[in-house]
């Protein structure tokens, strides 16, 4: 059965963010994913989790930055990854470094590792994907030696993201990143599937769903309605449908719900109660 984590970028934005913990333990959800963990000490957040009976089930490797100040202010200033931008190295290799350093201090054993956005003239070019492969390798490495005894191994994601929401972004199809996969090789590497950015860019997400689980990378989904990204209960997305097809190929990983709720999130989760913990208070305990 899929468990469902709350994107904590997304839902209840109506609430500061220490808050958003509570709630979401509250409202039955056994974990939490977001963006960038990176504007607080890791040991702090280590303890809401704790405290919230939470598990820290993903979050971004820093878009951008070379400096803790410059991974903070990063995304404000239109940075979007470093794994395939000329010039970048410096940057990528800071940010998987931090990220591995926030994984094992939260215990997460999965990072979404983002591409970057080019301008329109640069987006296909030949010695840009092989920039990206080595890096991405070189990342895999950098975990595979982080591995600790007892814990979880740590997983580095890519996710294809459409390219109306991020103008230029490098991976934007399913096939460039499960080629992306299936060339590198690495069991320190895997497939995020976004169902709201792969039905915007390429259509039927369940056709898709079902092309990620057979691939054997799949480690991690994210859903959200489209049109609109939101609770994905109505359009081209059918929210309960996908997750019923996940529990029917035994997947019994995480989905994370990434949408901007409609009105309040608690009021939007109707669709998704059969997945979240009646009562709510938090998760049972860490799991991979
Ligand atoms: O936008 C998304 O779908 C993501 O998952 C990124 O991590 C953040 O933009
Ligand atoms: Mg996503």
């Amino acid at each position: 059965m899929p468990r469902l984590a709350a994107n904590l970028s997304f839902l209840y934005q109506e609430l500061p963010f220490e808050a958003r913990l509570a709630a979401a333990a509250q409202d039955g959800f056994g974990g939490v994913e977001f963006l960038s963990p990176y504007e607080w000490e890791p040991g702090w957040l280590a303890e809401q989790l704790r405290a919230h009976g939470l598990q820290q089930v993903l979050f971004n490797a820093p878009a951008g930055g070379g400096t803790l100040a410059a991974v903070r202010s990063a995304w404000a200033e239109g940075w979007r990854g470093t794994a395939s931008l000329p010039g970048a190295q410096r940057q990528f290799e800071y940010g998987i470094e931090l990220a591995l350093d926030y994984a094992q201090a939260l215990g997460c054993s999965r990072i979404h590792v983002m591409s970057g956005a080019h301008p329109a003239q640069l987006a296909h070019g030949g010695s840009l994907r092989q920039q990206w492969l080595r890096r991405l390798g070189w990342a895999a490495e950098r975990a595979a030696r982080r591995h600790s005894p007892g814990a979880a191994p740590i997983v580095l994601l890519i996710e294809a993201i459409n390219q109306q929401d991020m103008p230029g972004y490098w991976l934007h199809t399913q096939q460039q990143a499960l080629a992306a996969l299936q060339e590198i090789g690495h069991p320190h590497l895997g497939l995020q599937l976004d169902l709201y950015h792969c039905q915007m860019t390429e259509g039927d997400a369940q056709a898709q769903l079902l092309r990620g689980l057979g691939s054997g990378l799949l480690r991690h989904v994210q859903i959200a309605a489209v049109p609109g990204r939101c609770e994905p209960d109505a359009g081209a997305v059918d929210g309960p449908a996908l997750l019923r097809q996940l529990d029917a190929a035994g997947y019994g990983g995480w989905v994370g719900l990434e949408y901007r709720p409609r009105s309040s999130t608690r009021a939007g989760l109707g669709w998704a109660a059969p997945w979240l913990r009646p009562g709510g208070s938090g998760a049972a305990g860490p799991q991979p």
